[in-house]
């Protein structure tokens, strides 16, 4: 085979890796754009439609594994109070904390 063949095919090959590279750096970065967009501006938490997908694919696992799952959920008590008492930007800034 001429030399020329040869320099070409390697340099394909080297090319296409480089392609396949590329491409899986623009489907983690979409992945991470759409994670982003179910995320609350305010207290940074994700999403329900997105808690309801991770929820499925840990019972799935649990399942699978035989591993526990736990799921830990916080509700601050009359919370409207803050809000009415000191302001929703009072508010909003008790749930960033
Ligand atoms: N400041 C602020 N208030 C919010 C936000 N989202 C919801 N709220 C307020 O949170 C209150 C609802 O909270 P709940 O937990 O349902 O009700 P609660 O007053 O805490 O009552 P209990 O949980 O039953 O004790 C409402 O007054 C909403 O307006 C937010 O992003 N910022």
């Amino acid at each position: 085979m001429p030399i020329g063949m040869v320099v070409l095919t390697v340099a394909i090959y080297f090319w296409q890796q480089e392609q396949t590279a590329i491409n899986e750096q623009l489907r983690k970065r979409e992945r991470l754009f759409r994670a982003h967009n179910r995320i609350d501006g305010i207290t940074q938490v994700c999403d329900a439609q997105y808690l309801r997908q991770q929820l499925d694919i840990e019972l799935r696992f649990a399942r699978q594994t035989g591993r526990p799952c736990a799921l830990l959920m916080l509700d601050v008590d009359d919370f409207d109070r803050v809000n009415r008492n000191y302001g929703y930007l009072e508010g909003d800034r008790f749930c960033r904390h």
